[in-house]
């Protein structure tokens, strides 16, 4: 059962999905880095519900309720959401999972109700799933074994309408060879070596670290000497409490990252430029990860390169966009 959803722009920060949940319509972020589905419920306060499409588990003819389960989430960014638990009919595109475990939030942190999503859906892997007493699925692991090839794709160019793409790769979405990264899934994550990058042509060792493909972040993240590098080559670049920033008159360099143990992914310096900070300063997409050997490769990859994220190994596929 394979198919394409298109994915929307929104505010330059994510991009969401139509998704139908018992046949209702909710926009929905679709997030490689974690693996819980969830939608804002009829179960929230009416102040969170504020300007979001709501899923009534109530009103759906096909919805069960999983009795006793609960689930809990907390991100990185300190955003967090919680609720109970139960199947429903999700409908991605042309692909459709019946019986896909459905999280309803009953409590959302502040960052959810101020945003543009519905709610999310999780596409790492299953084992990081925060469903007790049982952990639940992804829509992707239930879908896979109806799809053609065992793979999604993300299709995300900088401000114009993307896809997911369930079930084959889509030629006509990337130019060039597609190169492959190994994952290691341990960790819940589409995670692979990445221990070396080009600020412009200039290559710097990166040992011992790794990365993940994450669309559910919205910058590239990366470990202080990556970043403290870069921002070396940028002039009156500077590193302030809110981040690194520099004067948008500068011109950016290429970043190349190294992924898996072949080829480099190259970042042009345009995609590099997130916004304006303040005046004629502008706010870099490239940003510190805060600590750790994890780096977070977020949409600003993928506004670059067309993502396969392949179960068969598994391994991550990138190709230019
Ligand atoms: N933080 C964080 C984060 C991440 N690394 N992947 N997806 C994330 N979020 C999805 C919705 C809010 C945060």
């Amino acid at each position: 059962q394979d198919g394409s959803a298109p994915a929307m722009p929104y505010e330059g920060v994510e991009y969401l999905v139509s998704t139908t949940v018992g046949g209702q319509k909710l926009n929905l972020d679709f997030d490689t880095g974690s693996a819980d589905l969830w939608v804002f419920s009829s179960g929230l306060s009416a102040a969170s519900k504020k300007g979001h499409n709501v899923y009534n588990s109530a009103s759906s003819s096909t919805y069960k309720a999983l009795s006793g389960y609960t689930w809990s989430i907390q991100y990185a960014d300190g955003s967090g959401a919680s609720g109970t638990v139960g199947t429903d009919t999700v409908t991605i595109g042309g692909t459709s999972v019946k019986a896909q475990a459905v999280e309803l939030a009953t409590k959302v942190s502040s960052q959810f109700v101020s945003d543009g999503s519905d709610g999310l859906v999780g596409l790492a892997f299953s084992n990081i799933n925060t469903v007790r007493p049982r952990s639940q699925k992804t829509f992707f692991d239930n879908a896979n074994p109806s799809l053609a090839s065992p793979l999604f794709a993300a299709y995300l160019p900088f401000n114009a309408n993307g896809a997911y793409d369930f079930g084959y790769v889509d030629a006509s979405k990337y130019t060039g060879s597609v190169s492959y990264a190994a994952v290691s899934s341990s960790g819940g994550f589409w995670e692979y070596a990445s221990t070396s990058y080009k600020v412009g042509s200039t290559a710097h060792a990166m040992s011992g670290t790794t990365g993940i493909a994450d669309t559910g972040t919205t910058l590239l993240l990366m470990v202080d000497s990556a970043v403290s590098a870069y921002y070396a080559s940028v002039s009156g670049a500077k590193n302030t409490a809110d981040g690194w920033t520099f004067p948008c008159a500068a011109t950016l360099p290429s970043l190349a990252i190294r992924m898996g143990s072949s080829a480099y992914a190259t970042i042009p310096g345009s995609l590099l430029n997130f916004e304006t900070y303040s005046g004629s300063t502008c706010y870099g997409a490239l940003q510190s990860v805060g600590g750790g050997t994890q780096n977070i490769y977020g949409d600003v990859f993928f506004n670059a390169y067309y993502g396969i994220f392949d179960s068969t190994g598994p391994r991550f596929g990138f190709a230019a966009i």
